[in-house]
């Protein structure tokens, strides 16, 4: 089974995250260790989510000289993750650079994802940091940008994904955050698309936190969206 879903650990402790993967099953969806988590647990987390049976995504959303990510990258690879991402506003020479030191030292490479236009944004706030850009057009630019350096794909809306698959090549993998079930609270996501539509639009993998780790019930939650997609 491809396994599509992608649970987002936004945990403030390694306990509160390993008691909700342990409802998780890892042939049925893979998870992602953000921010909040690592900067509390450190490795220790990503040890414990392999010892589950996970893979892992660790979205830390490098962004520095090159130097700085592609170690920071290397660092990640070692540890056997599945997928990392770095901002692709980080430039095409800080992407190259990981892609060339991850070969250099012949680790297994994971998934080098580099991040768009965050699904928190829209049009009004790329203009308060001096964009004066529709997101769909920077996440365009920013995608042809990550291609063009050797990475395997980029984070962005689904919103975005029917425009990115007519101008990336099909192995390009669109992984999408801001996925809503319908009738669900937008939190502070802006850009935001159902599973099923998710699917459909041509996103390979979806990011799923609070719909699914504050639901009541979240096997349940997370079956009602496999199902879901699989009628996509
Ligand atoms: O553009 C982006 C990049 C990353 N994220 C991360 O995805 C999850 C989404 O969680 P929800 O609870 O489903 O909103 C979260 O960890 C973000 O840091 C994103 O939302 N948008």
């Amino acid at each position: 089974m491809n396994k599509q879903i992608v649970v987002a650990l936004d945990y403030p402790s390694h306990d509160e995250a390993i008691a909700m993967a342990q409802k998780l099953d890892p042939s049925l969806c893979r998870v992602k260790v953000g921010k909040e988590l690592f900067t509390r647990s450190g490795p220790a987390i990503i040890e414990s989510l392999h010892r589950l049976g996970f893979d892992v995504f660790l979205d830390l959303k490098f962004h520095d000289i090159p130097n700085t990510v592609a170690q920071a990258v290397l660092a990640a690879a070692e540890m056997g993750v599945w997928m990392v991402n770095v901002h692709a506003s980080g430039g095409q020479k800080m992407m190259e650079r990981t892609v060339e030191l991850l070969d250099q030292k012949g680790v297994d490479k994971p998934l080098l994802i580099a991040v768009t236009v965050l699904t928190s944004m829209q049009r009004d706030d790329l203009t308060g940091v001096g964009l004066d850009v529709e997101p769909i057009d920077h996440v365009k630019r920013l995608a042809l940008l990550t291609e063009k350096s050797g990475f395997d794909g980029v984070v962005c809306s689904a919103q975005e994904a029917p425009m990115l698959r007519q101008v990336v090549s099909p192995e390009f993998k669109l992984v999408t955050p801001g996925i809503r079930p319908m009738g669900a609270s937008a939190d502070d996501q802006k850009r935001i698309v159902t599973p099923q539509d998710a699917v459909r639009d041509g996103s390979d993998y979806l990011v799923i936190g609070r719909p699914i780790t504050q639901s009541e019930n979240p096997v349940k939650t997370l079956e009602d969206i496999l199902s879901d997609i699989k009628n996509a």
